[in-house]
C-alpha cells in the first residue's frame, strides 16, 4: 500500500507544557508502538492493543512492562521484568522501525514510569496516547497507589490522555466526578495543568442509557478555537466490557496517525467500539467480563461470519437507525421551547390534549401486547403499561388539562395522531407478539431518552417544572429499560422475515413519534 504522508499538527502548544504537542505524519498504515501489560486471555492490555491497531487500519507492535496472569474473571498475580529489559525492548524497536505513534497502557510503578517518560522525551516524535491504567474492571489495581503522583508528571509528555472516571479525579487530585457536566469542568482542569487533551470516557456513568465521551483541550485547540467536543453514543447492554479502555486508546493512536485529526479519530474509534462491543456477547470468551470483538466489522463484511447478533445488539442497531430523528426531535421547536419555558401554553394545551387521546388508545395495544405475551411476567408487565397509560390519561384531565382551562374530551383526534394510532392498531392484526411490542417500544424509547435531556432543563422558576419533573420518575425508567429487554428477546427468537417486520414496525413508530412532537408548532 502506498504510504500517504502529510505533516500536521492536530493541536495548538502551550506554555504549560514541557514539549509542543507533537506533529503527526499522516500514513495509510502507521506503525504504531504499544506499551504495556499482558493479558493472556487476549482482551485487554497489549494483546487488545494489537487487535485493535489492526482493525482500525495500523501495524501494531509491542513493548511489555509487565506480565498480568489474569482472565476475564479478575487478575492473579504481576509479575515485572527488570526496568532495564524495557529500555532494551523500546531502543530495540525504536533503533530499527519509525514509529508514527505510540500507545501507552499499564506502567504499574514509578520505576516504569520513568523509564517511559525519559525514553519518550529524547526518541519520540510522533502522537502519544496515555492510558492511565490504574484499576482493572475486575477491581484489581494495576498501578501502585505511590505511583500516581508519577502518573500526574507524565502528562504533559504526552498529547491524549484517555482516563476513565475514577482515574480522571486521580489525575486531577479531586473526588470522582458524580455528573457528566462535573467531570467535563474536571477534565479541563487537568488539561489545563498539564497541557495534555483529555478524552474524557463516560464508561463508568451510571443511571442513564447514554455512554458519552469528550476531547477538552484548554487551549482551545480541537479546531475551531474549540475546546470541548462532545460524542454522544448509545450504551450496549453487554457485560463483556473487558479491554475497552485498552482498545479506544489504541484505536485513536493509529486513527489520529492516519487523519491527523483527534476529533475525526475519536467520532471513528466510538463507532467502530461500540459496534465491537454489540458483537461481544457471541465471542463467549471466559465467565466474567468477557473480551469487545475486534474484529466483527470485518468479519461480518468479508463474509467470515454471518454477523447474527444478539436481541440486545438488533436493538442497539435500530436505536442507531434512528439517530437523526432523535437529532431531528431535539431541535423541534416544541422541544425546545418547551425546555427553555418560551412554550405558548395554548400550544401546549393542544399537545396535552392530543396526548390524552394518544394515551388512551396506547392503553388498549399494551393489552393487546399483554394479550399475547409468551410468559407471566410479560402479560404481567404490559398489562401493567397499560393500566399505567390510561391512568396517566386520566391525570391529564384531572390536573394538567384543568390548569390550562380545556376540556379534553371535546377535541378531535389530530391527522398526526390518527395516523400513529393507526400504525399501532394495524400492528395488531395479525397477532404477532413480536411486531406489537418493536411497534410500542419507540414511545417508551423515545420519551425516555428525550425526558432525561428535559429534566435537566428544569428549574424552581421554570414555567413547566411541573411537567418536566414528571420524566424524571424512575419508574419509568425501568420500564423503559424492561420494555427494550422484552423486544430484544423477542427479535432473538424471530427469523429473518419476523425481525424485518419488527425493525419496520420499530422505524415507522420513531417516525409516528417525530410527527407528533413536530405538530404542536408549525
Ligand atoms: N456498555 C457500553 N456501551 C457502549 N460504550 C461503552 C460501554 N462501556 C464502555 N464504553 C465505551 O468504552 C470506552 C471505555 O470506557 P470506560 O469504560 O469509561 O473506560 P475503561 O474501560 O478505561 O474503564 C469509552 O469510549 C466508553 O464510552
Ligand atoms: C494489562 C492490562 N492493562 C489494562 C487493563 C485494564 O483493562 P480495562 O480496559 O478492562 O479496564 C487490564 N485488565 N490489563
Amino acid at each position: 500500500m502506498t504510504a500517504v504522508e502529510q505533516t500536521t499538527t492536530p493541536a495548538a502548544s502551550t506554555s504549560n507544557r514541557v514539549h509542543d504537542r507533537r506533529p503527526v505524519t499522516v500514513r495509510d498504515t502507521p506503525r504504531v508502538l504499544s506499551i504495556a501489560g499482558t493479558d493472556p486471555t487476549g482482551g485487554a492490555g497489549i494483546q487488545a492493543d494489537l487487535k485493535s491497531i489492526a482493525a482500525n487500519g495500523g501495524y501494531g507492535m509491542a513493548v511489555v512492562t509487565a506480565l498480568v496472569a489474569q482472565n476475564t474473571r479478575g487478575v492473579r498475580s504481576v509479575h515485572t521484568p527488570p526496568v532495564g529489559f524495557l529500555r532494551e525492548q523500546l531502543h530495540a524497536v525504536a533503533d530499527d522501525v519509525v514509529i508514527d505513534a505510540v500507545k501507552i497502557g499499564m506502567l504499574g510503578d514509578v520505576a516504569i514510569i520513568d523509564a517511559v517518560s525519559t525514553w519518550l522525551q529524547e526518541t519520540v516524535t510522533g502522537p502519544v496516547v496515555l492510558d492511565p491504567v490504574m484499576v482493572a474492571t475486575s477491581g484489581d489495581r494495576l498501578l501502585r497507589r505511590d505511583a500516581e503522583a508519577a502518573m500526574r508528571a507524565l502528562l504533559p509528555h504526552v498529547d491524549l490522555v484517555t482516563p476513565n472516571l475514577p482515574e480522571l479525579a486521580v489525575l486531577a487530585d479531586e473526588p470522582v466526578a458524580t455528573s457528566w457536566a462535573d467531570a467535563l469542568a474536571q477534565a479541563e482542569r487537568v488539561s489545563a495543568q498539564a497541557g495534555v487533551i483529555v478524552l474524557v470516557k463516560g464508561g463508568h456513568l451510571t443511571g442513564t442509557t447514554a455512554c458519552p465521551d469528550a476531547l477538552v483541550d484548554a487551549t482551545g485547540g480541537l479546531g475551531g478555537d474549540r475546546s470541548l467536543i462532545e460524542f454522544d453514543g448509545l450504551r450496549v447492554d453487554t457485560r463483556n466490557t473487558h479491554g475497552t479502555g485498552c482498545s479506544l486508546s489504541s484505536a485513536m493512536a493509529t486513527l489520529v496517525a492516519r487523519s491527523g485529526s483527534w476529533t475525526e479519530a475519536l467520532g471513528d474509534a466510538k463507532t467502530w467500539l461500540t459496534s465491537s462491543l454489540r458483537h461481544a456477547d457471541a465471542l463467549e470468551v471466559g465467565s466474567g467480563n468477557g473480551p469487545i470483538n475486534h474484529f466483527a466489522e470485518l468479519w461480518v463484511s468479508s463474509g467470515m461470519t454471518s454477523g447474527r447478533q444478539d436481541g440486545a445488539g438488533i436493538l442497539s442497531g435500530w436505536w442507531e437507525d434512528i439517530a437523526e430523528v432523535r437529532t431531528r426531535i431535539d431541535r423541534l421547536p416544541f422541544v425546545t421551547t418547551l425546555a427553555d419555558g418560551t412554550l405558548d401554553p395554548a400550544r401546549f394545551a393542544w399537545y396535552l390534549q392530543q396526548d390524552a387521546i394518544y394515551l388512551r388508545a396506547y392503553s388498549r395495544v399494551l393489552a393487546r401486547a399483554s394479550a399475547l405475551a409468551p410468559t407471566a411476567e410479560e402479560q404481567v408487565f404490559w398489562a401493567t403499561g397499560a393500566a399505567g397509560s390510561i391512568e396517566a390519561e386520566m391525570e391529564l384531565h384531572r390536573t394538567w388539562l384543568r390548569t390550562y382551562a380545556v376540556s379534553g374530551m371535546e377535541v378531535e383526534p389530530s391527522a398526526t395522531t390518527t395516523a400513529y394510532l393507526d400504525h399501532l392498531h394495524a400492528a395488531t392484526v395479525d397477532g404477532d407478539y413480536g411486531r406489537v411490542v418493536a411497534a410500542v417500544l419507540p414511545c417508551y424509547w423515545i420519551y425516555q431518552d428525550l425526558g432525561e435531556r428535559l429534566v435537566g432543563a428544569s428549574h424552581a422558576e421554570h414555567p413547566f417544572a411541573a411537567w418536566l419533573d414528571t420524566y424524571a420518575d424512575p419508574a419509568f425508567a425501568t420500564a423503559n429499560a424492561r420494555a427494550i429487554e422484552i423486544v430484544a428477546g423477542a427479535v432473538a427468537r424471530a427469523n429473518e422475515t419476523g425481525r424485518d417486520t419488527m425493525r419496520r414496525a420499530f422505524l415507522a413508530s420513531a417516525a409516528h413519534e417525530e410527527a407528533f412532537f413536530a405538530e404542536p408548532i408549525r
